[in-house]
């Protein structure tokens, strides 16, 4: 692996990640969907934190599958440079055969802010990177396409979209859902109820990278490195769509 600069780091290693998961899908198949699903997570987990400590010892990282006592270390919050990394985002979807829409994330928080990031989406053939991010399709304007998990999407969803006439469009893992945002599968994300700095960080830094908008659904700033990881609601979309859609979001929540 050559080794140039943290964009380059972090896509290098989500794609080794991936190619890594798309062989354990192969050798265990889809008999066993709870033992592919530990695997996969375990695995992934195991390779990104090795690496990590060989190529950036002296960073911290906030991992999904870190063990909580890893996860409260205070030394995380300290850190000027943290790597958020989810090894395996859309786990139940890794486990289900013929499903492209699951990924790996990695990105670096360094003093308040993503700085780089890249998603991997293995079974898609692609890795979206802070290190050439995405060209944003332009908004044509009339009906959009709204992407919300499959088995989890918030309440109010379904009303927003008829309000703004927008369909939606279930796909599983955050991860796959931002590059949807980005590469012109769908316009927005809309997501509430529950989630995790890791669920976002990687594909939120390659969103503001390609210029998107990304908040919470109140609008205000996404903020990684917290002692809390949780960060359970999220809205990433095309920029000329965010002011309607947060007015909509505003407007159910009278
Ligand atoms: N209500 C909730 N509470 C906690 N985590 C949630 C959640 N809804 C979604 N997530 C997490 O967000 C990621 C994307 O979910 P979804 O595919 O439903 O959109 C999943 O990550 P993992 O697959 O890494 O566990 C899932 O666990
Ligand atoms: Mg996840």
């Amino acid at each position: 692996m050559t080794i140039r600069d943290d964009h380059a780091v972090a896509a290098d290693l989500a794609n080794e990640a991936g190619e890594r998961l798309l062989k354990v899908r192969e050798r265990m198949g889809f008999g066993d969907a709870a033992a592919l699903k530990a695997e996969g997570d375990r695995s992934s987990h195991v390779f990104l934190m090795e690496s990590l400590a060989r190529l950036r010892p002296s960073d911290s990282v906030l991992s999904e599958e870190a063990t909580r006592e890893e996860r409260l270390d205070p030394r995380r919050l300290q850190a000027e440079r943290v790597w958020i990394v989810d090894p395996l985002d859309g786990t139940r979807e890794f486990s289900e055969e013929g499903r492209a829409d699951w990924a790996v994330h990695v990105a670096l928080w360094e003093r308040g802010r993503l700085t780089a990031g890249a998603v991997a989406l293995p079974a898609q053939g692609r890795t979206l990177t802070t290190a050439a991010p995405p060209k944003l399709p332009p908004f044509a304007g009339g009906r959009f396409r709204i992407a919300v998990s499959r088995t989890r999407p918030p309440e109010f969803v379904q009303k927003l979209a008829f309000l703004l006439g927008a369909d939606l469009v279930p796909i599983g893992s955050a991860g796959a859902k931002i590059s949807a945002v980005l590469t012109g599968e769908v316009e927005a994300y809309v997501h509430a109820g529950g989630q995790y700095e890791w669920d976002s960080a990687a594909p939120v830094a390659v969103a503001q990278a390609a210029g998107a908008h990304a908040s919470r659904v109140d609008g205000a700033e996404l903020t990684y490195n917290q002692a809390d990881p949780s960060l359970p609601d999220i809205l990433v979309s095309l920029p000329e769509l965010a002011a309607s859609l947060l007015a909509g979001i505003r407007d159910l929540h009278r």
